[in-house]
């Protein structure tokens, strides 16, 4: 059964085609720096157990045109990976918020997308692009079941102390206001997957997914106990155009004091703040850069990006009562050793001890970048949304 996974993350949507039960995929790829000026898709296959990689640069300008360029490899007559469209029996569509209607994963229909168009508020850079995405792939992948997987789902598990916000009981009551936490599929596949590398259940981890987006999940014999991110994915972790934590003051001074409407108070927060605000780049790979040419804004942004991380670690090792390991995962989490370093160090008091040398090897796998005598581990576990979804997608077929 072919089943084709589309993850519309902010800046990128990343795919995946299986032919299930093989969790082996037959292509993938990833469209990045969407809405930015060059746009890059990478495209793999691997048939016959070769791998062959397609580059291209062009400006995606949203992810529509993304999914359209997509369709376009799939089914292209020299590099193609099938005939056509109609040879996708589902698609696996990662959703970024299901609020408290949606836990697990669900058939779209007309009534479950009218739901969906309900909680554009409140992930602005997520719901209406995953919308559009089944909205397209209902187009395209015509004889297809269309399934949503949702980043809250796996945060159900956490407790009311940690979901509940302290203001009058009735706005959860009536407007179900509180934390949901969002990259939920990515903390349970990394949690997971660390199990496994370290051969042991029941463990207290701390996952730090750094992404475009960035969250942190404390996370106790395999279930979601806290979360950074809160009733949308604006809360937290600095990240790359968001702000994260930020005083709700400041919110009143835009608005009482400067004469910001609320649209401009959520394009500040959620498109123009994070690394992006503070520095000019929201790419990691830039602000690096950046550093690396002396630039001092970019450093102190690296810094307040990697100290914010810091402070839920402390918190998530208090809450958990304890600390087995930390997993950094993610387009960052994964790939920039900077960060993981500046993480990490000074952290002794709480049982870290990193590896400089493991920590800048790199590679594709789950690894340990830890001193031997670092009482917790520090791991590098990537992530792999796309599995996990398609997973979850052909137990609910089956
Ligand atoms: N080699 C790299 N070094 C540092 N950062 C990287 C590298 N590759 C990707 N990134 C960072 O990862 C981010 C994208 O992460 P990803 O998890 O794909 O994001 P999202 O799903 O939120 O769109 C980029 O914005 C960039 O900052
Ligand atoms: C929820 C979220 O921020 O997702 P992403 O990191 O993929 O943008
Ligand atoms: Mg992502």
């Amino acid at each position: 059964m072919n089943i084709f996974v589309i993850n519309s993350g902010s800046s990128s949507i990343k795919y995946q085609l299986f032919k299930m039960p093989s969790t082996k995929p037959v292509c993938s790829g990833l469209v990045e720096r969407i809405g930015l000026e060059e746009g890059i898709i990478t495209h793999k296959t691997f048939i016959h157990g070769e791998e062959k990689t397609f580059k291209y640069n062009l400006e995606v300008h949203d992810h529509e045109v993304g999914l359209k360029e997509v369709n376009d490899l799939l089914i292209d007559k020299k590099i193609g990976v099938i005939e056509n469209a109609d040879e996708i029996k589902a698609v696996g569509h990662r959703i970024v918020h299901g609020g408290e209607a949606f836990t697990e994963p669900t058939i779209i229909t007309p009534k479950v997308k009218e739901k969906l168009k309900q909680t554009f508020q409140l992930a602005p850079l997520h719901n209406p692009a995953g919308y559009r995405g089944i909205e397209v792939a209902e187009k395209i992948f015509k004889a297809a079941t269309q399934i949503a997987v949702f980043d809250t789902a796996f945060h159900k598990t956490m407790p009311p102390e940690a979901y509940r916000f302290a203001i009058p009981n009735s706005y959860y009551k009536d407007y179900n206001i509180r934390t949901y936490g969002f990259h939920g599929t990515s903390h349970k596949y990394v949690s997971h997957q660390a199990e496994i590398f370290l051969n042991k259940k029941g463990l207290k981890l701390i996952s730090i997914h750094l992404g475009n987006g960035c969250s942190t999940a404390a996370i106790n014999d395999g279930k979601s106990i806290d979360t950074s991110m809160g009733f949308g994915p604006l809360s937290g972790l600095i990240m790359g155009t968001r702000s994260g934590d930020i005083d709700a003051t400041v919110i009143f001074y835009l608005v009482n004091q400067l004469g910001y409407d609320i649209d401009q108070v959520s394009t500040l927060l959620n498109k123009r703040s994070g690394m992006l605000g503070l520095t000019g780049f929201s790419d990691m790979r830039d602000i690096t850069k950046a550093i690396n040419e002396g630039n001092a804004n970019a450093k102190l942004a690296y810094d307040m990006y990697a100290y914010r991380i810091k402070k839920f670690i402390g918190a998530y090792a208090a809450a958990l009562n304890g600390l087995d390991a930390i997993i950094f995962t993610a387009g960052v989490g994964e790939n920039d050793a900077l960060v993981r370093e500046l993480v990490c160090t000074n952290m002794e008091y709480l049982g870290l001890q990193i590896d400089k040398d493991k920590n800048k090897i790199r590679s594709g796998e789950t690894r340990e970048i830890n001193k031997l005598e670092s009482k917790v581990k520090i791991l590098v576990v990537p992530t792999n949304e796309e599995l996990e979804i398609v997973n979850q997608c052909f137990e609910l077929l089956n």
